[in-house]
């Protein structure tokens, strides 16, 4: 075989090495699923009630591979292989159980499956209030909730639910959003009288519709996976909704990418009981209240200033409680169990009448 580019390839001796090669990656592959066969029996020796879902754990080794990747194929790429490759190698150490906010074909199974890969069982709920249940009924071992979107900010059900909750934060998964417009196989361009979405993609679509579509109706409903379900049966309407809904309805795409803004992403949180070890490239999210007197917000930021800390969102609701005067929201890069960030913490347990670590975990890796 020549290494010239452009040379004359002889076919059946490159496929003769790609079955070479797939046979020491089928082996290679194997021998990592009794490694990690071997981990689970190893946790269970410790431990009888273990936990098998390591995140800081997968993040490393998918940062690894991503620092490690010479090409050609590109580093997320190889990563999102290894993905599925630690997911099935988890699944027979235990297989997850994983709650979303449903229904099947919303970005929010889509960030499930970005972030435990195909080999988690993955099962929709009605609400973010449901999922937050079933975690905490030790129905399934984690939650998928969305919490704040680049174009249309946060989502503050996600939040309000955290203050009564017992649950804490594991994992994040950024997803980029891609909005389509879709139709059943009947429905033509010049006759879309109506579309369906949920209101924050109608927001996210907002000057394109308006654009294209001004005088269709815009109905919103509960969830852009629904809004696909209802074209399917219906002529004359159109929705907007992601590949996933698009696959599971198997709808046609009028227009793709409809978004206003290319960046549109959402941020998921990964909920459930677990305490994340530190894994090099964490962050840190707690719930604050202070009393309702002058200077509350600049004594709460102080601290995080001087111990050069680094907030990257800053949210605040309102009290529901006579106790928490103001809420505020706040990630920040760092781990609990950094000295750094356990002075920060103290400080602020000082100046504050309530706090509520929900949980240092892995910054989202892919
Ligand atoms: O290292 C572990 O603890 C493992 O269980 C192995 C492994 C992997 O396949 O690499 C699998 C599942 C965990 O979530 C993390 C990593």
């Amino acid at each position: 075989m020549s290494d010239t580019p452009n040379a004359p390839v002889d076919l059946d001796a490159l496929r003769r090495r790609i079955d070479e090669l797939d046979g020491e990656i089928l082996k290679l592959i194997n021998e990592r699923a009794d490694c990690a066969q071997r981990v689970a029996h190893v946790k269970l020796a410790e431990d009888a009630d273990a936990v098998f879902y390591r995140p800081e754990r997968e993040a490393q080794v998918l940062r690894r591979i991503m620092a490690l990747n010479q090409g050609p194929l590109d580093s997320e790429e190889v990563a999102r292989l290894f993905r599925e490759i630690m997911s099935a190698c988890l699944a027979l150490e235990q297989p997850v159980k994983v709650a979303y906010l449903g229904p099947e074909g919303t970005f929010t199974q889509q960030a499930a499956l970005k972030h435990f890969g195909e080999s988690a069982v993955s099962l929709p709920m009605a609400a973010i209030d449901e999922v937050f249940r079933e975690v905490e009924a030790g129905a399934v071992n984690y939650g998928v909730v969305p919490v704040e979107n680049s174009t249309e900010g946060v989502v503050n059900h996600t939040l309000d639910s955290f203050i009564d909750s017992s649950l804490g934060i594991c994992g994040e998964v950024v997803l980029r959003i891609h909005h389509h417009l879709l139709v059943g196989e009947t429905t033509r361009r010049d006759k879309v009288s109506r579309i369906y979405s949920h209101p924050q993609s109608f927001a996210q679509c907002r000057k394109w519709l308006d654009a294209h579509f001004p005088h269709a109706e815009r109905v919103p409903v509960s969830s852009n996976a629904e809004a696909a379900r209802l074209v399917k049966t219906e002529w004359h309407s159109a929705a907007i909704a992601g590949d996933m809904a698009a696959k599971l309805y198997d709808l046609t795409r009028l227009a793709e990418k409809i978004e206003d803004r290319p960046d549109n992403s959402t941020r998921f949180l990964i909920i459930g009981h677990q305490d994340v070890p530190m894994c090099g490239e964490d962050k840190t999210s707690i719930i604050v209240a202070m009393r309702n007197q002058p200077g509350a917000l600049h004594d709460l930021l102080e601290p995080f200033h001087r111990h050069q800390v680094d907030m990257t969102r800053l949210e605040t609701r309102p009290s529901r409680s006579g106790v928490w005067n103001y809420v505020f929201f706040i990630d920040f890069k760092g781990h609990r169990d950094e000295p750094r960030v356990a002075a920060l913490l103290d400080e602020v347990r000082l100046r504050a009448s309530e706090l509520k670590v929900l949980g240092s975990y892995p910054q989202g890796v892919l």
